[in-house]
């Protein structure tokens, strides 16, 4: 599709306010899932989410949509929901042009939440006010859009309603994506600057980098380097997320897509890097970049269930 039928969003939402179920149903609603194979909470599957409930990886998915006969390509970038990922969550946001701000209607806007909301206030994001959770008999919808007006500061006369668990309001919301969110910049014609906003080991290919490309284009076979690390590698695979991985021969600017380049450890592809090409240089990286800061997770899982 053109660059002006593309549209980049991400979802922030509280923990539990049903960012999942609603990735999910907008997954199979495009049909990117069909609904046999959907695994319960397809953006969600890494194990020790399961175990803590919250979203620790970012992750991304290509659908395809069809409005007013006019296909659209809607990439969905998955935000970590925990308080101590604020630097992964600005990336996320900054690989995008609009967001979906997801509030249990029967809870109200959270501490957690308005700060991610503030982030994607400070990327300039399109937000989008969505009211989940209709079907419960606490929900407030009216009382809960009135919340959202007074604490953010954002209009929420049109926020959409919705049921994730029923599929309530879902076309709505794909609506909203396409008309609501731009287009990216179309910038091809620039030296590539790509942001890479997640990247994962593994065990046979090395480093999965999961980028947007904000500038220029990429393709298979390409020198790149990483603007920060200032690592060069050979892009030997490069693709698409629908959601699983697809590959591609080039992504332009404004598409999102990994790409596996030999490189062997997770801290060479840092989240917030620059790639460009080795060739042709962009002259400066994209803004945001920080250091890693040390963090340490630690996940313990019993053998057996008797022993928890
Ligand atoms: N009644 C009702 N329950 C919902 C709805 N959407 C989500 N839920 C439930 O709310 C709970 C939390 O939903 P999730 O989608 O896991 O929430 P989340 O925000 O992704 O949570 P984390 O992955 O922990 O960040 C689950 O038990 C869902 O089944 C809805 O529209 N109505």
């Amino acid at each position: 599709v053109p660059i002006t039928n593309i549209r980049n969003f991400c979802i922030i939402a509280h923990i539990d306010h049903g960012k999942s179920t609603l990735a999910d149903k907008l997954l199979e609603m495009t049909g990117t899932v069909q609904k046999r194979d959907m695994k319960q909470q397809f953006l969600d599957n890494m194990d020790l989410e399961r175990e803590r409930g919250i979203t620790i990886k970012l992750q991304a998915a290509r659908m395809r949509y069809i409005m007013n006969n006019e296909p659209y390509c809607l990439n969905l970038i998955d935000t970590p929901g925990h308080v101590d990922f604020s630097y992964e969550v600005s990336r996320s946001l900054a690989a995008c042009e609009g967001a979906l701000l997801v509030v249990d209607a029967s809870q109200g806007v959270e501490a957690q939440t308005l700060a991610n909301v503030y982030l994607a206030l400070e990327s300039n994001l399109e937000i989008i006010p969505v009211l989940n959770k209709i079907d419960l008999p606490g929900a407030e919808p009216d009382r809960i859009a009135q919340e959202i007006e007074e604490i953010i500061g954002l209009d929420c006369s049109n926020a959409i309603r919705c049921s994730a668990k029923e599929g309530i309001g879902i076309i709505e919301i794909l609506d909203a994506i396409v008309t609501k969110v731009p287009p990216p910049k179309d910038t091809l014609k620039n030296p590539l600057r790509a942001l890479i906003f997640d990247s994962y080991y593994d065990a046979y290919r090395g480093v999965i980098v999961y980028f947007r490309v904000i500038d220029g284009s990429i393709r298979k076979g390409d020198k790149i380097c990483f603007m920060a690390n200032k690592k060069e590698y050979v892009a030997d695979e490069i693709g698409v997320l629908s959601p699983n991985q697809m590959e591609a021969d080039e992504l332009h600017a404004g598409e999102v897509g990994y790409l596996s380049a030999s490189i062997r450890s997770v801290a060479d592809a840092r989240v917030g890097d620059t790639i460009t090409h080795f060739a042709k240089r962009a002259e400066s990286a994209l803004p945001g970049y920080s250091e890693a800061t040390p963090m340490v997770f630690c996940g313990l899982f019993p053998l057996e269930a008797d022993q928890v």
